[in-house]
Protein backbone atom coordinates (compact mmCIF):
# COMPACT_ATOMS: atom_id res chain seq x y z
CA UNK A 1 0.00 0.00 0.00
CA UNK A 2 1.52 3.61 -0.95
CA UNK A 3 0.94 6.71 1.24
CA UNK A 4 -0.66 9.63 -0.81
CA UNK A 5 1.52 12.02 -1.95
CA UNK A 6 0.12 15.62 -1.39
CA UNK A 7 1.56 19.56 -2.79
CA UNK A 8 3.75 21.89 -0.84
CA UNK A 9 1.91 21.23 2.41
CA UNK A 10 3.14 18.12 2.80
CA UNK A 11 5.24 17.53 5.92
CA UNK A 12 7.37 14.77 8.23
CA UNK A 13 4.41 14.96 10.29
CA UNK A 14 2.01 14.31 7.95
CA UNK A 15 4.15 11.56 6.54
CA UNK A 16 4.14 9.31 9.55
CA UNK A 17 0.32 10.01 10.30
CA UNK A 18 -0.61 8.69 7.05
CA UNK A 19 1.69 5.57 7.64
CA UNK A 20 -0.21 4.84 10.94
CA UNK A 21 -3.33 5.40 9.23
CA UNK A 22 -1.71 3.18 6.68
CA UNK A 23 -1.30 0.54 8.85
CA UNK A 24 -4.24 0.80 10.82
CA UNK A 25 -6.36 -0.49 7.10
CA UNK A 26 -6.94 -4.38 6.74
CA UNK A 27 -7.37 -5.61 3.67
CA UNK A 28 -9.37 -8.73 3.53
CA UNK A 29 -9.89 -10.47 0.07
CA UNK A 30 -12.84 -11.93 -1.19
CA UNK A 31 -15.08 -9.59 0.88
CA UNK A 32 -18.35 -9.07 0.33
CA UNK A 33 -17.60 -11.53 -2.80
CA UNK A 34 -15.05 -13.29 -5.24
CA UNK A 35 -12.59 -10.75 -6.62
CA UNK A 36 -13.23 -7.73 -4.16
CA UNK A 37 -9.94 -7.06 -1.93
CA UNK A 38 -12.18 -5.12 0.96
CA UNK A 39 -10.50 -2.14 2.47
CA UNK A 40 -11.34 -2.10 6.23
CA UNK A 41 -11.32 1.13 7.74
CA UNK A 42 -12.28 -0.22 11.51
CA UNK A 43 -9.29 -0.50 12.68
CA UNK A 44 -8.63 3.17 12.82
CA UNK A 45 -11.47 3.66 15.35
CA UNK A 46 -9.62 1.02 16.97
CA UNK A 47 -6.69 3.76 17.94
CA UNK A 48 -7.40 6.71 19.27
CA UNK A 49 -4.25 8.11 18.52
CA UNK A 50 -5.02 6.70 14.92
CA UNK A 51 -8.88 8.57 14.43
CA UNK A 52 -7.16 11.61 15.53
CA UNK A 53 -4.73 11.58 13.43
CA UNK A 54 -6.96 10.92 9.95
CA UNK A 55 -9.39 13.65 11.68
CA UNK A 56 -6.39 16.09 12.08
CA UNK A 57 -5.33 15.54 8.06
CA UNK A 58 -9.21 16.59 7.14
CA UNK A 59 -9.27 19.93 9.58
CA UNK A 60 -5.81 20.58 8.42
CA UNK A 61 -6.50 20.90 5.51
CA UNK A 62 -10.15 22.68 5.03
CA UNK A 63 -9.78 24.70 8.23
CA UNK A 64 -9.81 29.10 7.15
CA UNK A 65 -11.53 27.85 3.35
CA UNK A 66 -14.47 28.82 4.62
CA UNK A 67 -16.19 24.81 3.95
CA UNK A 68 -19.77 25.50 5.16
CA UNK A 69 -21.18 22.17 4.70
CA UNK A 70 -19.49 18.29 5.63
CA UNK A 71 -21.52 15.70 4.00
CA UNK A 72 -21.21 11.94 5.01
CA UNK A 73 -22.01 8.99 2.45
CA UNK A 74 -24.01 6.20 4.51
CA UNK A 75 -22.41 4.04 5.87
CA UNK A 76 -18.55 4.38 6.44
CA UNK A 77 -18.32 8.28 5.99
CA UNK A 78 -20.46 8.80 9.15
CA UNK A 79 -17.51 7.47 11.31
CA UNK A 80 -15.58 10.63 10.02
CA UNK A 81 -17.64 13.15 8.84
CA UNK A 82 -19.82 14.50 11.66
CA UNK A 83 -16.11 14.97 14.02
CA UNK A 84 -14.81 16.73 11.13
CA UNK A 85 -17.74 18.90 10.43
CA UNK A 86 -17.64 19.66 14.14
CA UNK A 87 -14.62 20.63 14.01
CA UNK A 88 -14.96 23.42 11.36
CA UNK A 89 -17.60 24.48 12.68
CA UNK A 90 -20.04 23.25 9.63
CA UNK A 91 -22.84 21.56 9.61
CA UNK A 92 -22.84 18.17 8.83
CA UNK A 93 -25.51 16.56 6.23
CA UNK A 94 -25.60 13.12 6.04
CA UNK A 95 -26.14 11.30 1.98
CA UNK A 96 -27.97 7.92 3.19
CA UNK A 97 -29.55 5.20 0.69
CA UNK A 98 -33.32 5.12 0.14
CA UNK A 99 -35.86 5.45 2.52
CA UNK A 100 -33.96 6.04 5.26
CA UNK A 101 -34.32 10.32 5.53
CA UNK A 102 -38.06 11.36 6.65
CA UNK A 103 -39.69 14.58 4.70
CA UNK A 104 -38.31 15.86 1.25
CA UNK A 105 -35.76 14.42 -0.03
CA UNK A 106 -34.12 14.21 -3.58
CA UNK A 107 -32.24 11.28 -4.96
CA UNK A 108 -28.98 9.83 -7.13
CA UNK A 109 -28.74 6.38 -9.09
CA UNK A 110 -25.26 5.07 -9.50
CA UNK A 111 -23.48 2.16 -9.98
CA UNK A 112 -20.41 0.61 -8.23
CA UNK A 113 -18.19 -1.67 -8.25
CA UNK A 114 -20.34 -4.81 -7.52
CA UNK A 115 -23.64 -3.48 -7.64
CA UNK A 116 -25.89 -0.42 -7.86
CA UNK A 117 -28.09 1.85 -5.33
CA UNK A 118 -29.36 5.37 -5.09
CA UNK A 119 -28.52 7.59 -2.22
CA UNK A 120 -31.20 10.65 -0.80
CA UNK A 121 -30.56 13.82 1.09
CA UNK A 122 -33.24 16.07 2.92
CA UNK A 123 -33.51 18.86 0.97
CA UNK A 124 -34.18 22.01 3.78
CA UNK A 125 -30.11 20.56 4.76
CA UNK A 126 -28.73 22.77 1.80
CA UNK A 127 -28.72 26.39 1.39
CA UNK A 128 -27.52 28.12 -1.75
CA UNK A 129 -23.95 29.35 -0.42
CA UNK A 130 -23.24 26.62 1.10
CA UNK A 131 -19.66 25.36 0.32
CA UNK A 132 -19.22 21.95 0.79
CA UNK A 133 -16.71 19.29 1.36
CA UNK A 134 -18.18 15.51 0.94
CA UNK A 135 -16.39 12.80 2.77
CA UNK A 136 -16.26 8.75 2.34
CA UNK A 137 -13.95 5.87 3.45
CA UNK A 138 -13.25 5.20 -0.31
CA UNK A 139 -13.34 6.10 -3.62
CA UNK A 140 -13.09 2.81 -5.98
CA UNK A 141 -14.82 3.87 -9.38
CA UNK A 142 -16.50 7.30 -8.20
CA UNK A 143 -19.84 6.07 -8.67
CA UNK A 144 -21.03 7.17 -5.00
CA UNK A 145 -18.82 10.54 -4.96
CA UNK A 146 -20.46 11.36 -8.41
CA UNK A 147 -24.06 10.90 -7.43
CA UNK A 148 -23.19 13.00 -3.69
CA UNK A 149 -21.65 15.85 -5.62
CA UNK A 150 -24.79 16.00 -8.26
CA UNK A 151 -26.74 15.75 -4.91
CA UNK A 152 -25.53 18.62 -3.42
CA UNK A 153 -25.47 21.19 -6.59
CA UNK A 154 -28.75 20.26 -7.52
CA UNK A 155 -29.44 21.84 -4.02
CA UNK A 156 -27.17 25.21 -4.90
CA UNK A 157 -23.79 24.11 -2.98
CA UNK A 158 -21.02 24.61 -4.52
CA UNK A 159 -18.81 21.56 -4.01
CA UNK A 160 -15.04 22.43 -2.92
CA UNK A 161 -13.52 19.05 -2.86
CA UNK A 162 -14.14 15.70 -2.22
CA UNK A 163 -12.18 13.95 1.11
CA UNK A 164 -11.39 9.74 1.09
CA UNK A 165 -9.29 7.89 3.01
CA UNK A 166 -8.24 5.66 0.49
CA UNK A 167 -7.95 5.40 -2.99
CA UNK A 168 -8.19 2.45 -5.15
CA UNK A 169 -6.20 3.97 -8.04
CA UNK A 170 -6.70 1.35 -10.94
CA UNK A 171 -10.51 1.96 -10.90
CA UNK A 172 -9.58 5.61 -12.07
CA UNK A 173 -12.38 7.26 -9.85
CA UNK A 174 -11.64 10.67 -10.36
CA UNK A 175 -12.17 10.95 -13.66
CA UNK A 176 -15.71 10.34 -12.92
CA UNK A 177 -15.98 13.83 -11.23
CA UNK A 178 -15.36 16.09 -13.62
CA UNK A 179 -13.84 19.25 -12.08
CA UNK A 180 -14.60 17.91 -8.49
CA UNK A 181 -11.05 17.51 -6.72
CA UNK A 182 -10.59 14.53 -4.24
CA UNK A 183 -8.03 14.51 -1.52
CA UNK A 184 -7.06 11.03 -0.62
CA UNK A 185 -4.79 9.63 2.50
CA UNK A 186 -3.96 6.44 1.45
CA UNK A 187 -3.49 5.50 -2.36
CA UNK A 188 -3.60 1.37 -3.42
CA UNK A 189 -4.87 -0.66 -5.86
O1 LIG B 1 -16.32 4.72 -5.73
P1 LIG B 1 -17.42 3.69 -5.72
O2 LIG B 1 -17.23 2.59 -6.70
O3 LIG B 1 -18.76 4.32 -5.84
O4 LIG B 1 -17.36 2.92 -4.32
C1 LIG B 1 -17.11 3.55 -3.09
C2 LIG B 1 -18.24 3.39 -2.12
O5 LIG B 1 -18.45 1.98 -1.83
C3 LIG B 1 -18.49 1.81 -0.42
O6 LIG B 1 -19.75 1.96 0.12
P2 LIG B 1 -20.94 0.91 -0.07
O7 LIG B 1 -21.84 1.41 -1.15
O8 LIG B 1 -20.37 -0.46 -0.19
O9 LIG B 1 -21.79 1.09 1.26
P3 LIG B 1 -21.59 0.74 2.81
O10 LIG B 1 -20.65 1.80 3.35
O11 LIG B 1 -22.96 0.89 3.34
O12 LIG B 1 -21.01 -0.64 2.92
C4 LIG B 1 -17.59 2.91 0.10
O13 LIG B 1 -17.84 3.19 1.47
C5 LIG B 1 -17.93 4.07 -0.80
O14 LIG B 1 -19.06 4.80 -0.35
N1 LIG C 1 -12.52 -2.69 -2.39
C1 LIG C 1 -13.36 -2.03 -1.58
N2 LIG C 1 -13.16 -2.02 -0.25
C2 LIG C 1 -14.00 -1.34 0.56
N3 LIG C 1 -15.06 -0.67 0.12
C3 LIG C 1 -15.28 -0.64 -1.19
N4 LIG C 1 -16.23 -0.03 -1.92
C4 LIG C 1 -16.01 -0.34 -3.19
N5 LIG C 1 -14.94 -1.11 -3.35
C5 LIG C 1 -14.46 -1.32 -2.09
Amino acid sequence: MAIAGDDSNHGVDDDARIARIAAAITVFPGFPKPGISFQDVTGIFHKPEVFRDAIGLFVERYKGKGVTLVAGIEARAFFFAPTIALELGAKFVPLRKPRKLPGEVISEEYSLEYRTDKIEMQIGAVEPNDRAIIVDDLIATGGTLSAAIKLLERAGAEVVECACVIELQELKGRAKLGKTPVFVLVETN
